[in-house]
């Protein structure tokens, strides 16, 4: 900070949410002095091509294209490139400069946090990341800060607007997905190319980071099983329906007495479920935690203006560090819980086989379940239509992810079983 109460601030990347960082910065200047005591003033944007045209509000004597000269001039820097590369290597300069990041930038923070954080201890820095996770909600602040007197036992949460903007389509409108994703991008909530949206990878993302906060232990992209919601048909959605669910794509983080698990996949949620009520492209947490009880975070989780609100916040509260001469709150990764192994993870499923429509195959079928030590709640033999055989759908209790797997080789190696239709992870354990 200069000994006029000014700390400086350069942007890496001017799109959607950089843009939107500038147009703020440039509003409510006494309030941001009020709030941190010190005027941040924008000293640079790096960006890709400083020719290019920019929203009227960005002033184009900050534009260059030399991203290092922006980074060493800066207190803090504000990456909003995204991606991996040369994200990493710009932030990795900043900390081990000693200097402040804000990021937004999931994929990074998931995939290499230990290299991230090892810099911020190695360069006494800081580093900021509430727009990595769910956009303006503050959800990396309520785990980090605000709960860190309890005891975390779950998170589960809708944290990808574009794939539940694309079920929600699917469930009320009857779409089937890819007329379901053609609308969400139109709409400019999937990317042309929406891989990282609707493969879970984005979801898986920030699954990590969730659990690697909500539970203090190092958690990372490659720790987290991920199905996403390509194959999802509009008969999917109907099967839910008539069973009283709602079919979404769920981050779900657990601690058990043994370890913790992270999963992103197509769940049902009972339509009484509070997560069932989260429409369009809102993101919804739901943090369990041993005194507070049930706690949920709901909230727009993209778009520019949503998602500037929380850098902004993160540039406010490192402001605030810089002029006291304090620091961030530091990864806490103390309790390095083990993963747990699928015979130790949580588990409930519905279950669809197709049978011979014939005396004893439900027997058959119930033993299969039974014999791995997996309860039955509930069996439904809906009429299909048409169909010589029987679709029969099963709902376990609180089994293991190891004797589930188990119960549905069993099934397909049952000849009775024409085939098992689908495995679908039913909400709640
Ligand atoms: N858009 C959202 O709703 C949203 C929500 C939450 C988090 N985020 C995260 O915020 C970050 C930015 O997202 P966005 O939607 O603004 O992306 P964007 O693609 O609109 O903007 C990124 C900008 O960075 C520029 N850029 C690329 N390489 C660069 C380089 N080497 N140097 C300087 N600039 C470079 C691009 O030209 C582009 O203008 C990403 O990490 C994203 O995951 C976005
Ligand atoms: N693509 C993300 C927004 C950025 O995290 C979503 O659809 O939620
Ligand atoms: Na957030």
């Amino acid at each position: 900070m200069s000994t006029d109460g000014v700390v400086t601030i350069g942007l890496l990347g001017c799109g959607t949410v950089g843009s939107q960082v500038v147009r703020m910065l440039s509003e409510h200047g006494d309030d941001w002095v009020a709030r941190s005591g010190a005027r941040l003033q924008l000293t640079g944007i790096a960006v890709r091509d400083a020719s290019a045209e920019r929203a009227p509000w960005v002033p184009r004597e900050l534009l260059t294209e030399d991203a290092e000269a922006v980074i060493d001039h800066a207190d803090i820097v504000v990456e909003l490139i995204g991606g991996i590369e040369p994200a990493r290597s710009y932030m990795l300069r900043a900390l081990h400069a000693g200097g402040t990041v804000v990021t937004g930038n999931k994929a990074l923070v998931a995939a290499h946090g230990p290299e991230l954080h090892d810099a911020v201890q190695a360069g006494n820095g800081n580093l900021y990341y509430e727009a990595a996770v769910a956009g303006a909600i503050p959800v990396v602040y309520g785990l980090r800060e605000s709960l860190a007197g309890d005891k975390i036992t779950s998170v589960a949460g809708i944290v990808n607007g574009t794939t539940n903007y694309i079920l929600d389509e699917m469930t009320t409108k009857g779409l089937g997905f890819e007329e379901a994703l053609a609308a969400a991008q139109a709409l400019g909530y999937a990317e042309a190319d929406p891989t990282a949206d609707v493969d879970g990878h984005d979801a898986a993302a920030k699954g990590a980071i969730l659990a690697s906060l909500a539970f203090h232990t190092r958690v990372g992209l490659d720790d987290v099983p991920t199905t996403g919601i390509r194959h999802i048909t509009a008969a999917d959605i109907a099967a839910a329906r008539a069973d009283g669910n709602v079919l979404k794509l769920l981050a779900v983080a657990q601690r058990t007495a043994d370890g913790v698990s992270v999963q992103v996949r197509p769940t049902l949620v009972p339509q009484a479920h509070p997560l069932a009520a989260v429409r369009g492209a809102f993101n919804a947490v739901v943090v369990e935690a041993e005194a507070a009880g049930r706690l949920m975070f709901y909230g727009q989780g993209a778009g520019g203006a949503p998602t500037a609100s929380a850098v902004l916040s993160d540039i406010v509260a490192a402001a605030g560090h810089v002029v006291r001469g304090s620091k961030a709150p530091r990864e806490s990764a103390y309790a390095a819980l083990p993963l747990l192994d699928p015979e130790h993870v949580p588990a409930r499923a519905q279950v669809t086989v197709r049978l011979a429509d014939e005396p004893g195959t439900l027997a058959a079928v119930a033993g299969i379940f039974g014999d791995q030590g997996v309860s039955i709640e509930a069996v439904r033999q809906p009429r299909v239509a048409g169909s010589p055989g029987a679709d029969v759908i099963i709902t376990t209790h609180t089994t293991t992810e190891a004797a589930l797997a188990r119960t549905v080789a069993g099934l397909e190696a049952e000849p009775t079983v024409d085939r098992v239709v689908s495995v679908t992870a039913v909400e709640g354990y």
